[in-house]
């Protein structure tokens, strides 16, 4: 068995509390109350920053340039695509790309980056990898059940999400990391795979508490006006 396939089937059921968490249920059905998701958009945006060094990190562990070209190529995904999303969405919003590079990380936004970028600036390749994948897959297997729901993907806020988490760039980007894992773990000691399982169910788990703080409007205490997207 693939030590990617082993990590589905043994985390299956974070991933459906994953799927089934109300902000995604909120926006699969449409109903999710727009000042949440602005909410969630200023704090992933944050979430992206992180996100996108952890894979600069990727391209200084790699030890081919074949890899180190890949990673370059998701970092340059990550802010010019993925991130761009969120700077049209922010306008929709009448938030500035200013206010969204200086706004606040919530105590979620700054323990998730800060974990994975912790573990990507300590550990092999494989760590990092295993890092960010929960990031990449769970966001793809979201974004491909929500796009199977007739009408979702045409949601006048909501669908634009939902077609780039579904997008073919997305998928494929989400298949490389998860090939690339089986082809650093592929005989690999069980002492070493744990630790890899280690890693991925945190970043997992913290997908859970991203979705959890995002609908919560979850800040730090005494700054509630801020929890109510108000940055
Ligand atoms: C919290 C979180 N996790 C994953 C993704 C997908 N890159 C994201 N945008 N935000």
């Amino acid at each position: 068995m693939k030590f990617s396939e082993r990590l589905h089937e043994k985390l299956q059921p974070i991933w459906r509390k994953n799927h089934h968490h109300p902000f995604v249920r909120g926006m699969a059905d449409g109903t999710l109350d727009p000042q949440k998701f602005r909410f969630y958009m200023i704090q992933d945006y944050l979430y992206l920053i992180g996100y996108a060094k952890v894979f600069a990190l990727g391209a200084v562990k790699a030890d081919d340039l074949e890899t180190m070209g890949k990673f370059a190529a998701l970092l340059d995904g990550t802010l010019n695509e993925e991130m761009a999303l969120h700077r049209q969405y922010a306008a929709r919003f009448g938030i500035t790309e200013e206010e969204l590079e200086t706004a606040q990380p919530s105590p979620i936004t700054l323990a998730y980056t800060h974990y994975m970028l912790h573990t990507a600036q300590n550990g092999t390749l494989a760590e990092v990898i295993a890092a960010v994948l929960p990031c990449a897959w769970s966001y793809w297997e979201i974004g491909k059940e929500l796009y199977a729901i007739p009408g979702a993907a045409d949601h006048e806020l909501y669908g634009e999400w939902i077609n780039m988490y579904a997008s073919d760039e997305f998928s494929q980007m989400a298949q490389w990391c998860i090939d690339l894992l089986d082809q650093h773990t592929a005989g690999k000691a069980e002492a070493e795979l744990t630790k890899l399982e280690g890693i991925f169910l945190n970043t997992t788990r913290f997908e859970y508490m991203f979705w959890d703080m995002a609908y919560n409007g979850e800040m730090w205490p005494g700054n509630e006006g801020i929890s109510k997207g108000i940055v």
